[in-house]
């Protein structure tokens, strides 16, 4: 199988062109090629497919073999791969996900590649059913009390096409993720688990985040989650509608703009290309 190894913000996927490719079995391939020590190295499986629809299909798979319904930080990598390899001659495209039909706007660097994308990533879908999230207690989930082990967290849930619970800690860089990440991501309220976003307010527009992602543990940047993180400021009212989000691995300008969408601009890097025998 020919794969590309490409990173945004440092939130890693091994991507084939299924223009030219099939893969038959992309969960197991997904956890075979994100193995860092037995496979290539990577935060799962990302598929660039053609579309009836759109200019390109993604799909996406997690190192643990499961399908996410959306990646921002992957749909920037597939723009890229897109215009790079000649799948697309445009600059203003869209692609299919699993969180509908998105616009992608290309930004070309001064060697004529894409070196940043901005995404329309949609509005934040906010209805506790939409999450989805068990329990009635509030259609909205903005402030709402979870225990786990020895804390009570605030958690405002968002999706964006993908599930996403943020939670705002004073210390982000010293906050134990690993510990109460996967706890919060397998929890019962969250009947199809849950990505998790911890979030540092530094100023009115400007946060810090870790991620600890559903299916994959704690990845560099996660840019659904930084969509989702944006709408949770502004509904607790703790940042402007524009803020800059320092991620693990990077950086990404975010917009929860006038027409309800949120809006995402952040780089695109392809690393190196290969074979791999499965
Ligand atoms: N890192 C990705 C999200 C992966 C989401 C995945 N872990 C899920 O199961 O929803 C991003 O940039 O949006």
């Amino acid at each position: 199988m020919k794969f590309t190894k490409m990173q945004g913000a440092g939130n890693d996927y091994v991507y084939v062109n299924c223009f030219e490719e099939t893969v038959a079995d992309p969960r197991q391939v997904a956890i075979q090629v994100s193995n860092r020590n037995f496979g290539i190295g990577s935060d799962g499986l990302i598929l660039i497919m053609p579309s009836t629809t759109a200019d390109v299909r993604m799909r996406m798979f997690n190192s643990d073999g499961s399908e996410s319904e959306m990646c921002g930080n992957g749909i920037r990598c597939v723009a890229k791969y897109a215009f790079d390899h000649g799948i697309v001659s445009k600059k203003e495209i869209t692609a299919e996900t699993g969180a509908g039909i998105l616009a992608l706007r290309l930004i070309a660097g001064s060697d004529g590649k894409i070196a940043k994308v901005r995404v329309n990533m949609g509005p934040p879908r906010l209805a506790r059913s939409e999450i989805p999230m068990r329990g009635d207690a509030a259609p909205q989930v903005v402030g709402e009390q979870l225990t786990i082990l020895d804390r009570t967290f605030n958690i405002t849930c968002a999706s964006m096409g993908n599930p996403h619970c943020v939670i705002f800690v004073d210390d982000v860089a010293g906050f134990p993720v690993s510990t109460y990440g996967p706890l919060i991501e397998n929890h019962e309220l969250f009947p199809n688990r849950t990505n998790v976003e911890f979030v540092q307010i530094i100023s009115r527009t400007e946060v810090r985040q870790r991620t600890w992602e559903r299916g994959a543990g704690e990845t560099l940047a996660c840019g659904t989650g930084s969509s989702a993180v944006t709408a949770a400021c502004v509904l607790n009212g703790l940042t402007e509608k524009r803020i800059l989000n320092h991620l693990s691995g990077g950086d990404l300008e975010m917009e929860w703009a006038e027409d309800g969408n949120i809006y995402m601009t952040g780089p695109a890097v392809e690393v190196f290309s290969g074979e791999i025998m499965l």
